[in-house]
């Protein structure tokens, strides 16, 4: 039988990071050698299984250090200004790293791709394997629909997410943008308000909900004379981005150096 891939997380008490300690201690291939959070949480020291009411044996510890010690790679969902030193410890460790921490604005996705020159690093705003093949469908019809269709993405969270539009909503965009020719930049329509006038052709509106305990939705519409056509995901638990992240770390951990995205793994 071959060893277990010895995986570190960072972010490891949050919502997402639980649910990989859940699905880790779970896995017959996978172990959970660090836990890192932040330097001010009040869960420091703690066993990271106590809130699952298990005990792993592995302590939520704020040394990055210590929390990649016997590590083979470091799976990273966080905040960006935390992911960004989980990159300066990767690169220096010579370790592989999954992120699916979101709003990385553009300097941020060139400071990924340079870490890439030195380790493997897979960034993936979304790590459901669905989304991932709703990515494709996109693609597909942005690139049939290409005239007399109006793009319209509407996402929904939790109260507690701290970026707009998500992540998967901007790489549904640039998906379907890159697929008709442009960047996104070009065609994003992020706010409307008061006297807008007609909509221009072409665009890729947004439209924003945060409310309650959602955990993610995203419709994409495409809006043409006398039909719409939608093509939506819907999660209803959290364990579909872990499932898809430890399937990016198994093949991650065996990968060069490179910037590397869900599709590549898929
Ligand atoms: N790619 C995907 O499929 C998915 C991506 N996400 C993204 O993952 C990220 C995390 O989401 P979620 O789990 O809901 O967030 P939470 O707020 O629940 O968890 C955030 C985690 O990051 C830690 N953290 C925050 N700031 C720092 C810091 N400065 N240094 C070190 N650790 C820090 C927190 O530790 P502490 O408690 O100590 O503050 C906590 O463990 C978000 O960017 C979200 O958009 C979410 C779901 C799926
Ligand atoms: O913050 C979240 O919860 C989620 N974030 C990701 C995003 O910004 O797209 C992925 C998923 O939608 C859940």
């Amino acid at each position: 039988m071959s060893p277990r891939l010895r995986i570190a997380l960072a972010g490891a008490s949050g919502r997402m990071g639980q649910m990989l300690v859940q699905q880790i201690l779970a896995s017959s291939d996978c172990l959970l050698v660090g836990a890192g959070v932040s330097p001010q949480s009040g869960q420091l020291g703690q066993d990271a299984a106590q809130g699952l009411g298990q005990t792993c044996g592995v302590r939520f510890s704020a040394d990055l250090n210590e929390v990649l010690a016997d590590a083979q790679v470091l799976i990273d969902y966080s905040r960006v200004e935390s992911s960004l030193r989980s990159l300066v410890a990767c690169e220096t460790l010579g370790l592989p790293l999954v992120i699916g921490t979101t709003g990385f604005g553009p300097g941020e996705r060139e400071r990924l791709a340079q870490a890439g020159q030195r380790i493997p690093v897979l960034w993936a705003p979304n790590t459901s394997i669905g989304v991932n093949v709703v990515m494709a469908l996109l693609e597909q019809a942005a690139r049939q629909l290409n005239a007399g269709y109006d793009i319209e993405i509407v996402e929904a969270h939790h109260r507690h997410k701290v970026d707009a539009p998500s992540g998967t909503a901007l790489q549904m965009g640039e998906v379907m943008a890159r697929a008709q020719g442009h960047s996104l930049a070009e065609v994003a329509t992020y706010t409307r308000e008061g006297h807008t006038g007609p909509r221009e052709a072409g665009r890729i509106g947004f439209s924003t909900v945060r409310g309650g305990d959602i955990v993610g939705d995203h419709t994409v519409m495409f809006c043409g004379e006398g039909e719409r056509i939608e093509i939506a995901h819907k999660s209803s638990s959290r364990v579909h981005y872990a499932q898809g992240a430890l399937h990016a770390a198994r093949w991650l951990a065996n990968q060069a150096p490179g910037l590397y995205a869900m599709r590549d793994c898929l």
